[in-house]
């Protein structure tokens, strides 16, 4: 595995030139571990390195500091006790995908660095929403990676309807790429291998159930390529915890597909939960009690709403159901630590086959 094959380019290898003068080796993270990273160095061995001070203490938020899908520069053999290697820069991001963290306006939340392409996943049926999707678009461009939407699950629907969600999004914003998928005919592989050249590193996000697992098992079949086995050479970085995040496919190109990736939706999805009940909450302000249950209450703004005509019954119960949308995404959310973790000793187990097979010859 050479260095282009983990999206090593020019600009990487100019900005490297210092560092390549004081010995330092170059490595894509692939893992975080709070404690330490996981790093892939030409050839493909993956290497359990720890975090520089004088990084650390260069980083002004945590959003400076190495994320997975970061170029480092490594000092080898710094650190004789415990590590392979030593972070001693961070290279420059040429995309970044990132979160403002909640609250704080200016707090940035780094998710993955250095993806090229990030797909957003939906449908032409349930899950489509202009107003959502301006709010993945927003996520995706700030990046600066190449924006491709996915309109899945196009054999539920007929073409007529793909297409017209299609034509929504391509006017929504026109440079958003739209493909029309189908995980179940495999059309959608075909659509996903097309921007997954060789160097090329992938994410996926959109809400819940529209099938962006279904999607990547497509792309990564029953197991993927294990970039390499140092620990079987070593011994070391056996006590790892969690699971590899960036993963190199058989075909070439990686995937990030991390808890943050997961969790993209539920933050865009509650956001945008809530703005669709905007007008709701403005006839709700007129409540004469400022704890109104819109039940029975005196002066109820929104029954009286209700009654004559302004608001649809519908929509009063849809927006009853909010709570329990915004409690079934926070669910979602340990869901996915459990495939994260599973995923993690599937990895381990795979690897301690390897090192007994190693063994035994
Ligand atoms: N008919 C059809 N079903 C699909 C397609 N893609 C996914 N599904 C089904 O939709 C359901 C949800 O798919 P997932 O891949 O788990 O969706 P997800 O986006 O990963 O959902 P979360 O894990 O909750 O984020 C599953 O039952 C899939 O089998 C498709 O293209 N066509
Ligand atoms: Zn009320």
């Amino acid at each position: 595995m050479t260095l282009e094959d983990l999206g090593w380019n020019d600009r990487f290898a100019a900005e490297f030139a210092d560092c390549l003068q004081k010995g330092w080796v170059p490595a894509r993270l692939i893992r975080d571990n709070k404690i330490s990273y996981g790093a892939v160095i030409e050839g493909g061995d993956e290497l359990e390195v720890s975090l520089g001070g004088s990084v650390y203490h260069a980083a002004e938020t945590d959003a400076a500091l190495p994320s997975v899908g970061d170029w480092v520069a490594l000092e080898m053999g710094a650190d004789e006790n415990e590590y392979d290697a030593v972070i001693r820069a961070r290279l420059e991001r040429q995309t970044c995908l990132s979160r403002k963290a909640p609250g704080k306006g200016t707090e940035e939340q780094v998710i993955a660095a250095n993806v090229d392409v990030v797909f957003v996943v939906t449908d032409a049926g349930q899950d489509f929403n202009e107003r959502r999707m301006e709010r993945y678009f927003e996520v995706m461009q700030r990046s600066g990676a190449r924006s491709v939407a996915l309109i899945n699950k196009a054999d539920l629907h007929p073409d007529e309807l793909n297409q017209k969600a299609a034509a929504a999004l391509r006017a929504l914003n026109p440079d958003v790429e739209v493909v029309i998928t189908s995980a179940v005919d495999r059309s959608g592989v075909a659509a996903i291998e097309h921007y997954l050249q060789a160097g090329v590193t992938i994410a996926l996000i959109g809400s819940s159930g529209v099938g962006k697992s279904s999607l990547i098992n497509q792309l990564i079949g029953q197991d993927w390529l294990w970039t390499g086995d140092v620990n079987a050479v070593t011994g070391k970085g056996t006590h790892t915890t969690t699971a590899r995040e960036l993963l190199c496919l058989q075909r070439g190109g990686m995937l990030i597909d991390n808890p943050g990736i997961r969790e993209v939706h539920m933050w865009t999805d509650a956001k945008s939960l809530k703005a669709s009940f905007a007008d709701f909450d403005a006839i709700a302000a007129q409540c004469k009690f400022n704890d109104c249950k819109h039940g029975a209450d005196k002066g109820c703004a929104v029954q009286a709403a209700i009654s004559d005509g302004r608001l649809s019954r519908d929509r009063f119960i849809n927006y009853l159901k909010l709570d329990y949308e915004l409690e079934r995404l926070k669910q979602r959310k340990k869901k996915h630590q459990i495939t994260i973790g599973r995923r993690n000793r599937r990895e381990l187990k795979s690897k301690s086959e390897k090192y007994s097979k190693k063994k035994e010859l």
